[in-house]
């Protein structure tokens, strides 16, 4: 919830864990928020810039927060790297800050692929935060507790609700009226109007998911009920063990036989399904014949060498012609040297073999 105290919370938890050498890992997931009060480890602020991010997309304060998370979740594997590295030297606490508004993390894609990338690795528990001095109104304690029910619902994941901000306001009348139907409904009877008829008949409703909800009154002021809430974070981790991760190896173990028994079925109707022509026999057996060897050893660079055995490839009628004419050649070059020698020796002629000796042939 928006200004519900969770920075105030991350804050105070954290520097308790400190305090005790329990040092967690905190991560910041709000890129819009101005400070962060406490020390982070990661913080989402240095990797992306929400206000370019407003800038460039053109978009609001909240489609800016949500461009900013699905931005940081495209690296958010590198995250999961380090906390590898981490949680082999120790099991201490990781704890998330993310934006207020429901609909910018729990309700957003990003918020999703965050979340589960997280739960289907480590124990992980919901958090959520009240502001308990603007609860004391029956139906809008009823929202709130609505919000709480979808987000486990949504997730599927063990969820704490911290009351918080006790210092101000005793947080009894909250546990009242989830531990009695009867207080609540007289909390009720104050207000006629139709929301609270509707608040009637959910509270009946969710009386089932109170008698499992764990809540704990908590002041980021204070500190007090920090124990009893690290209590509560060891026993939602042991409910995360016990039907979270069960449930999701099943599942994922579902899947992966599904996604055999989808690829065995379609290798099947690959091999065996009509439509797709008559069987064609393998060559299985090559004779020594001639005319396989023809077939696959002819190469036309074989055309003008030896073949294989021995023989010279005989002159083709194209070969011939040339060779006469070329030999014609020879013969006319031959006569007309003997010509000029004579022409030298008897001077009376010059001038004739021109005119009558015919020149090379063209052809
Ligand atoms: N007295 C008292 N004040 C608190 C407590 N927790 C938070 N506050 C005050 O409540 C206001 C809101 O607290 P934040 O921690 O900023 O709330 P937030 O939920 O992180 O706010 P957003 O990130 O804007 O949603 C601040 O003025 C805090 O000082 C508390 O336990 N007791």
């Amino acid at each position: 919830m928006a200004g519900s105290g969770k920075t105030s919370f991350v804050k105070k938890f954290s520097s308790y864990l400190y305090d005790k050498q329990d040092n967690p890992y905190v991560i910041n997931l709000d890129p819009a928020c101005r400070d962060v009060p406490y020390l982070v480890n990661v913080d989402i602020r240095n990797t992306v810039n929400y206000k370019e991010v407003m800038k460039q997309y053109k978009l609001g304060p909240n489609g800016g927060i949500v461009t900013s998370l699905n931005l940081f979740s495209t690296k958010f594997s590198q995250l999961i790297e380090l906390l590898d590295i981490l949680s082999k030297n120790t099991s201490n606490l990781c704890i998330l800050d993310t934006p207020g508004q429901i609909e910018v993390f729990t309700w957003s894609a990003s918020g999703q692929i965050i979340t589960e990338a997280l739960a289907s690795i480590y124990p992980t528990v919901l958090i959520f935060v009240v502001d308990i001095v603007r609860s004391t109104n029956p139906v809008t304690f009823m929202s709130n507790m609505l919000y709480a029910c979808s987000i486990m619902y949504k997730y599927k994941l063990p969820i704490i609700v911290v009351l918080n901000k006790i210092d101000i306001v005793n947080h009894k009348y909250a546990i009242e009226w989830m531990q009695d139907f009867e207080v609540f409904q007289e909390a009720l009877e104050a207000d006629s109007s139709y929301i609270s008829n509707l608040t009637r008949s959910m509270s009946l409703a969710l009386d089932e998911f109170y008698s499992t909800l764990k809540v704990v009154g908590f002041s980021s002021v204070s500190g007090e009920g920090t124990e009893e809430l690290l209590q509560l974070i060891k026993l939602a981790g042991e409910d995360y063990e016990k039907n979270y991760r069960v449930e999701w190896i099943r599942l994922r173990d579902e899947k992966a036989k599904s996604e055999q028994l989808e690829k065995a079925r379609k290798l099947k109707s690959v091999l065996k399904e009509e439509g797709l022509g008559s069987a064609v026999a393998l060559v299985t057996e090559v004779g020594i014949g001639r005319e396989v060897a023809d077939i696959y050893l002819k190469h036309p660079a074989n055309e003008s060498s030896d073949d294989s055995e021995g023989e010279e490839t005989p002159f083709k009628p194209a070969d011939k012609t040339m060779k006469e004419s070329f030999m014609k050649f020879l013969q006319r070059h031959k006569e007309k040297n003997i010509e000029q020698k004579n022409t030298m020796s008897n001077p009376t002629t010059s001038g004739t073999s021109d005119l009558t000796s015919p020149g090379p042939s063209t052809s």
